[in-house]
């Protein structure tokens, strides 16, 4: 199976207050490989970012033990019913062998559950909630102002207060060779996803018709994600990209997603500086997010035989 190179951008330059040129030129070329990872892939890998590696490996080891709990002590921390989103632990529709689970943690839907053992566990969670979303602000904040050039603050508008933003913590255990989908091919729905895997990897993007493995990097490198709105934004400048799990062989796999999404209430349509600026027709009608995010959850309540009869944002395609 062919292998690719994932570009790199080196955050170090965008986390240090230095003006000198040379850190402008880092700069410069940190745009340069993540505006076209955006367009020619849609993922790309972040370093130096500031989310500490010591707590990644704790919140992963904590998780670990959750998921190896017997189901009785992790159904204790099941959605509430009255809850718009699956916040707490179930089973993901996801895989067609039903050999996915995870653990939603959702801080400011109202209806989060906690897991009270292991007794870090809630703490880490917390800490690292807040470490992702300090690094997607950031990343948007590049891709809107130096990537995009768009109005300063663009994009953080439409996230607003940040409620709608989601850490899942993912849990595939062990199968045998039969069974090994843990995750069907999509895309994500949101702005941005960040991705940590274990070193089971399995996480696979289609890249010119081919299922290409990300090999779980060595150095603390995390994934980020174009997702579906970042697309629809940009009149499909930017590429969402399928991905999916493949569960390796004999042996349990761990992985962290932090979703960037817009505000639910939010009307999202492409930009008027990819459309109408430039002479483009609009690829999308305008939908709400929560609209959106409300069609792909029902795709995973009532997963579908076939990945072509899921809802996608090819629903919206003008
Ligand atoms: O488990 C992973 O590595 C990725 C899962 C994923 O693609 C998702 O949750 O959207
Ligand atoms: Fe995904």
């Amino acid at each position: 199976m062919a292998n690719i190179e994932i570009p790199t951008v080196d955050l170090s330059h965008f986390l240090s207050n230095s003006q000198g040129d040379e850190i402008i030129d880092a700069r410069k070329r940190a745009i340069g490989i993540m505006s076209k990872a955006c367009s020619d892939y849609g993922f790309f890998y972040v370093i130096n970012h500031g989310v500490s590696q010591k707590h990644l490996n704790r919140a992963l080891q904590l998780s670990k033990i959750f998921f190896e709990y017997p189901q009785e002590e992790k159904l204790k921390c099941k959605p509430k019913p009255e809850a718009p989103f699956p916040a707490g632990y179930s089973q993901a529709k996801t895989s067609v062998e039903n050999n996915a689970y995870f653990l939603m943690f959702h801080p400011r839907c109202g209806f989060n559950v906690f897991p009270t053992n292991p007794p870090e566990l809630k703490e880490t969670q917390e800490e690292m909630f807040s470490q992702f979303s300090k690094l997607s602000e950031l990343i948007a904040e590049i891709i809107n102002d130096d990537c995009l050039g768009l109005p300063h603050n663009l994009l953080k508008e439409y996230i607003d207060d940040s409620s709608w933003n989601l850490l899942l913590t993912n849990y595939y255990p062990s199968v045998s060779d039969a069974q090994n989908v843990g995750m069907l091919q999509h895309k994500d729905c949101n702005c941005l996803s960040l991705v940590v895997q274990d070193d089971a990897g399995g996480l696979e993007y289609l890249i010119n018709g081919e299922w290409i493995p990300i090999i779980p990097p060595k150095s603390g490198e995390i994934l980020v994600n174009v997702g579906d709105i970042l697309q629809v934004f940009t009149n499909d400048k930017y590429k969402s990209t399928l991905h999916r799990v493949v569960s390796p062989e004999g042996r349990s796999r761990n992985s962290f997603v932090y979703s960037y999404n817009v505000h639910g209430d939010k009307w999202i349509e492409p930009l008027p500086q990819f459309t109408t600026e430039i002479q483009e027709l609009p690829k999308y009608r305008r939908f709400t997010y929560k609209e959106y995010l409300s069609l792909r959850l029902s795709n995973k309540q009532n997963p579908s035989q076939t990945p072509e009869d899921a809802v996608t944002i090819a629903y919206y395609e003008i």
